[in-house]
């Protein structure tokens, strides 16, 4: 099962950045940091409208690679321009072709709150997000115990971030909910198998409270597709794929923020 290899190969290179730098040595650097400038995202969140978080992926398990050409910088540069909310940043490197120095790099560079986008397994990934310049991280539940949803979110907030429970099924969004999560992002992507079903958000969105705001993540193509998430309510979409294609992004950005 593929979940279970990326967890794996998570595990690994975790395993060989620690030794080059250790936790303490991280926390260290975190407490130095100045603090942000940026914008909170859980208020961004709660505006009303749908918000867009717009991601910087070169490639997946599911598709291979998705852009030949990847300048990350300008990317995110025309996410920001294009009036974005954040900026998801894949770092995982085995399967998605992506690098913490990335989310350094534009998180620096741009404005928005940026996301670390990984598997995140270990405290150590949250420091590291913070010291990276991340704003938020995603949390999957299929890859973690309650207490870990529970302890993890509790870290990143403490370190003035915030967290992305991200659910797949009903009794994750069970568990998301039971575990204190603030946001939820509910994936439309099957990660045990990478079949995208658009439907899934749309038929979970009515089990998480109003009061908590709710992300639908994957397969979204169309400005129909958008229409349909924001009559059901989802606070925000967040689009990999369909924005790293386009030759016309700020136009399919600012159409899907006009819905
Ligand atoms: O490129 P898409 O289909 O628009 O999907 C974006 C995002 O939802 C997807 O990259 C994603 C959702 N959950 C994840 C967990 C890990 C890595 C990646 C993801």
């Amino acid at each position: 099962m593929i979940l279970d290899d990326l967890v794996a190969a998570t595990r690994i290179r975790l395993a060989r950045r620690q030794q080059h730098q250790s936790l303490t040595e991280l926390k260290r650097i975190v407490a130095h940091q100045p603090p942000t400038t940026k914008s909170d995202f859980l208020t961004t969140l709660k505006q009303p409208g749908l918000q867009v978080i717009a991601e910087v992926k070169k490639a997946s398990p599911s598709k291979g690679t998705i852009v030949a050409d990847f300048p990350y910088m300008a990317i995110a540069q025309a996410y920001e321009q294009a009036g974005v909310d954040a900026i998801s940043v894949l770092t995982e490197p085995d399967y998605f072709n992506g690098h913490l120095r990335y989310l350094k790099t534009i998180s620096q560079q741009v404005s928005v709150p940026t996301l670390r986008k990984d598997f995140t397994i270990d405290p150590y990934m949250i420091y590291e997000a913070k010291a990276n310049g991340a704003s938020i991280i995603l949390l999957i539940v299929a890859i973690l115990t309650d207490q870990q949803l529970r302890t993890f979110r509790q870290l990143a907030e403490d370190l003035g971030m915030q967290a992305i429970v991200e659910a797949y099924t009903a009794e994750e969004v069970t568990r998301a909910l039971q575990s204190g999560a603030k946001i939820i992002g509910i994936n439309n992507r099957n990660l045990k198998n990478f079949q995208v079903d658009f439907t899934n958000s749309l038929k979970l969105r009515a089990m998480v409270p109003d009061s908590i705001p709710v992300i639908a993540e994957s397969g979204i193509q169309t400005q129909q597709d958008v229409e349909k998430l924001a009559a059901a309510g989802f606070n925000a979409v967040l689009i990999g794929e369909t924005l790293m294609r386009s030759k016309h992004k700020r136009e399919l950005i600012t159409a899907f923020r006009g819905i």
